[in-house]
């Protein structure tokens, strides 16, 4: 393939020779701690070859589903029956008109990074880059692992339910390569007594636990158990999805009044719900702090807006947005609670609606007690915000508001082995920013200084932050 490095180029997004220098010398080059995503572990335990290009970089990618659907291609070459060269040539057709849109840049630079093809993408080239591609994805060369040691991957934490055996990090363990894997306990399902299946959700953490769940001590008992074997198989994390932080008023009388009547196939009032998720969540956070561990908070999507495709393909299939709940108050109250008892542990807090990034780059002030360099932590744009401009806007109300030089930097958040070019589009943007500053004498020209605030963004500071 020929490499006509005319779009994605070394200097990509680098704007002024203050940003090149940033970039090559001081980030370019530093290993990547992935500290979040939604990797199938299993794939890595196994070192999984994939069929083809479809397989590795279109299944489970929502973020192209939603444009595939919106340019009108039918269901059928999206995640239905439709071959996977067929899907592929459908996502080719759709790529020029993504423009703008990340997926454009991450298309290029994702082909350019493993691949080594730097034509556009576009249904007059499909043919040809589906062939080489997928001759290339089906090869020991582009196994899952190497897949992971192509872009320096140092570690990689995945994302795990309490109910999950960790059978695959395990096997990994007693076959391990290069990158490290590591876990994040994901407890939703244990905290949203209102969702479908709650009680059937309790009777599995039940199993798994060993704990027959009753009454809410036994919940708490049978969680605190699984944060023993997970914290015992090497996790340092944990994730919440959630709308809003909750922080309602309760006792304990009332809360396990409320657990016994919905384990009991009782209707909680929204009340009684938030009375229970505010519990549980002060008790998982507590733990949290008890076992050393980072808790993160991602917070404010609207999910599963359409009902109907909810029911044909689940969650996480490209039907939700950003929704506009209220975050500071109830943010700071829980925040507050748990400082109160000394039992705040490493926090970041990642928010959906881009109108709470002032709100979430001020609130890590009031926590940051001297105690940890970096504390609480407003995490890199997510979702509909791990964009140009969305990251960018992250970065200057973090910088404005608090300090970007003990930020931990970018994470992937993704469900593909191909994503990690978003790390490299992250630290242009990054390097990009304070070389245009420098450029325009709004900061000195201190590259040792700078250059080593970029390599802390870029690396350091997860390191020492996270200690995998
Ligand atoms: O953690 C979440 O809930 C979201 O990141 C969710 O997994 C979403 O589908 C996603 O992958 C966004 O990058």
């Amino acid at each position: 393939m020929s490499s006509n490095k005319t779009f994605i180029n070394d200097n990509f997004l680098l704007e002024n020779k203050y940003a090149e220098e940033l970039y090559h010398n001081y980030s370019k080059n530093q290993p990547i701690i992935d500290y979040h995503n939604h990797l199938n572990p299993q794939f890595i335990a196994e070192d999984k070859i994939f069929d083809n290009i479809t397989n590795v970089w279109i299944n489970g990618d929502h973020y192209k589903w939603r444009a595939m659907r919106t340019l009108g291609i039918n269901e059928q070459f999206v995640t239905g029956n439709g071959s996977d060269k067929d899907k592929f040539l459908n996502w080719a057709k759709t790529v020029p008109y993504t423009m703008r849109n990340p997926l454009y840049h991450w298309t290029h630079l994702e082909l350019a990074r493993y691949f080594d093809i730097y034509d556009l993408l576009n249904e007059k080239s499909a043919e040809r880059i589906y062939e080489e591609a997928s001759a290339k994805v089906n090869s020991a060369e582009y196994s899952t692992r190497n897949l992971l040691k192509k872009v320096n991957a140092e570690l990689v934490c995945t994302t795990e339910d309490p109910i999950d055996t960790l059978e695959f990090h395990q096997k990994l363990n007693s076959n391990p390569f290069e990158t490290k894997m590591s876990t994040a306990f994901r407890p939703d399902k244990a905290i949203l007594i209102s969702n479908d299946g709650y009680n059937a959700y309790l009777d599995t953490l039940g199993d798994v636990s060993g704990v027959a769940i009753n009454t809410y001590a036994d919940l708490l008992s049978a969680l605190r158990k699984r944060i023993e074997f997970f914290n015992a198989n090497g996790c340092k994390l944990s994730d919440h999805g959630l709308d809003q932080i909750y922080f309602e008023n309760y006792t304990e009388s009332e809360v396990s009044a409320i657990f016994k009547k919905k384990r009991e196939n009782g209707e909680l009032s929204p009340e009684e719900a938030l009375k229970f998720q505010s519990a549980i969540l002060v008790f998982l956070s507590e733990t949290y702090h008890e076992f050393g561990w980072v808790q993160q908070f991602h917070l404010g999507a609207l999910r599963n807006n359409n009902a109907r495709m909810h029911r044909i393909l689940g969650p996480d299939t490209g039907w939700d947005s950003i929704g506009d709940y209220p975050q500071a108050q109830k943010l700071s109250a829980f925040l507050n609670g748990l400082d109160s008892k000394d039992k705040l542990t490493k926090t970041i807090i990642y928010n959906l609606n881009p109108a709470d990034n002032e709100v979430m780059a001020t609130m890590i002030g009031n926590f940051n007690d001297g105690s940890v360099r970096g504390k609480v932590q407003f995490g890199s744009g997510w979702w509909f915000l791990d964009q140009k401009d969305g990251m960018t806007k992250q970065l200057n109300a973090l910088s404005n508001m608090s300090l970007i030089s003990c930020f931990v930097g970018m994470l992937t958040d993704s469900r593909s082995f191909l994503s990690f070019p978003r790390h490299e589009y992250f630290r242009r943007i990054l390097c990009n920013l304070l070389g245009d500053e420098i450029q325009r004498g709004e900061l000195p020209a201190d590259m040792e200084w700078i250059g080593k605030m970029v390599s802390n963004i870029s690396y350091n500071n997860a390191k020492e932050y996270f200690k995998f």
